[in-house]
């Protein structure tokens, strides 16, 4: 709420304005200033009514919420795609195949109850501590820096699988779900969003806290092991969610990379019999000396949840048969993303030793400048026949 001075606001009755909405920038004109029309907002500087219909309260007088019309900045072409095929993918509730994946009251229906009993104190209590990693199904501390336990069931991988094939067959648009995968499907905008938001909210949310939250609130599953520093695991409040898919045909593999997001949870959907291959790679932290050690191999299961850091370097190796599908949430903290703390993690040099020589399976195509050079000086070191740069199998 602002206090009322009508002389100093920047636009008057019968201005043309655009203004910040949930739907991007929207054109409008100034029906009233300092509406005082709803007791729930108080005096608010703006009720503007838009071109497009319905009218909006703008709730401060700044130039990041409503600015003269024509003068709002450029919307990110991404943002503007992204919008338009979340609005197409409400559409497509009315089609689903199972109407009740997206309802987030049903979302306990897909999690195991062994699951449920473990972030359930912590839920009704809202303190960290009442969770314990131990008792999450199955767990296991993969390596430094990586935990793994059981958590969807297993009707829930088979119906999401369902749900996937069902909106690529409705012929509504889709886009691949990340820079590097090319198959797979965008979750966020077929509208499942809400429930992830809440799969996030109430139950990986605790999870994260303790594995990548403040120091203090870790758990001693944990302790001794390195790789659990504070990434905001106690703040993630946004997420882009996706299906990824591999077959031989299709993308074989996934190039080492790091995630666009703070902390990563990525979930079997396909069983293992069904595909070989296609284990995920991990190596080292970015900008740390370890950066291309490789540290660990995981193997997918269905309904099995790996949670890792987004900035650790890691990557899918080829597959040779069949086909497996993930379910991937990249979990961001925009509150975290504004502390000294990010800025020290994400840009400050971690070490001033010299990186330690790569792991083949750590080097990057895309991202490695080096990558052909240090190839072949792994191939030589090994006896491999020489690989001439732009040469072709049988040629
Ligand atoms: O294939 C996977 O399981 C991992 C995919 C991945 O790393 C990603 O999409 O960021
Ligand atoms: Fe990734």
């Amino acid at each position: 709420m602002e206090s009322r001075n009508v002389e100093q606001r920047r636009f008057a009755v019968g201005a043309r304005v655009a203004c910040l909405t949930a739907d991007g920038w929207l054109e409008g004109t100034v029906v009233q200033v300092d509406f005082d029309g709803d007791p729930a907002e108080g005096i608010v500087p703006y009720l503007v009514e838009l071109d497009s219909g319905g009218e909006v309260l703008a709730p401060k007088d700044t130039a990041e919420l409503v600015v003269a019309a024509g003068q709002q900045p450029a919307e990110p072409w991404h943002v503007t795609q992204a919008r338009e095929l979340r609005r197409r993918g409400m559409e497509y509730a009315g089609q689903a195949k199972h109407p009740a994946l997206f309802q987030p009251s049903q979302l306990h229906r897909w999690l195991l109850p062994s699951f449920l009993e473990a972030t359930s104190a912590w839920r009704s209590s809202g303190q960290p501590e009442q969770l314990q990693i131990r008792r999450l199904p199955n767990v296991r501390l993969e390596t430094e820096g990586i935990v793994s336990f059981d958590c969807f069931t297993q009707e829930f991988c088979k119906m999401l699988l369902e749900e996937v094939l069902n909106y690529q067959a409705s012929g509504l648009p889709s886009r691949p779900p990340n820079s590097m995968n090319n198959y797979g499907l965008v979750l966020n905008e077929i509208g499942l969003k809400p429930v992830f938001s809440a799969l996030l909210e109430e139950h990986l949310l605790g999870i994260a806290t303790r594995l990548f939250g403040p120091i203090e609130l870790q758990d001693a599953f944990t302790a001794g092991s390195q790789g659990f520093e504070h990434w905001g695991g106690d703040s993630l409040s946004a997420h882009h969610t996706f299906v990824v898919r591999y077959q031989p045909d299709e993308d074989r593999s996934l190039d080492m990379h790091v995630d666009e997001c703070d902390v990563t949870f990525n979930f079997g959907l396909t069983n293992s019999d069904d595909f070989r291959g296609s284990d995920l790679a991990f190596c080292g932290m970015l900008g740390s000396e370890e950066h291309r050690k490789h540290l660990h191999t995981y193997k997918h299961r269905c309904g099995r949840c790996v949670v890792h850091l987004g900035k650790r370097r890691h990557g899918a190796l080829a597959i040779s048969s069949g086909r497996r599908m993930s379910l991937i949430m990249w979990c961001k903290s925009p509150v975290f993303r504004q502390s000294d703390e990010y800025l020290l993690r994400r840009f400050a040099p971690r070490t001033r030793k010299r990186p330690r020589s790569p792991d083949r399976v750590c080097l990057s195509h895309e991202h490695d400048s080096d990558y052909e050079e240090k190839l072949e000086r792994l191939s030589r070191q090994r006896g491999e026949p020489r690989r001439f740069r732009g040469s072709t199998a049988g040629q």
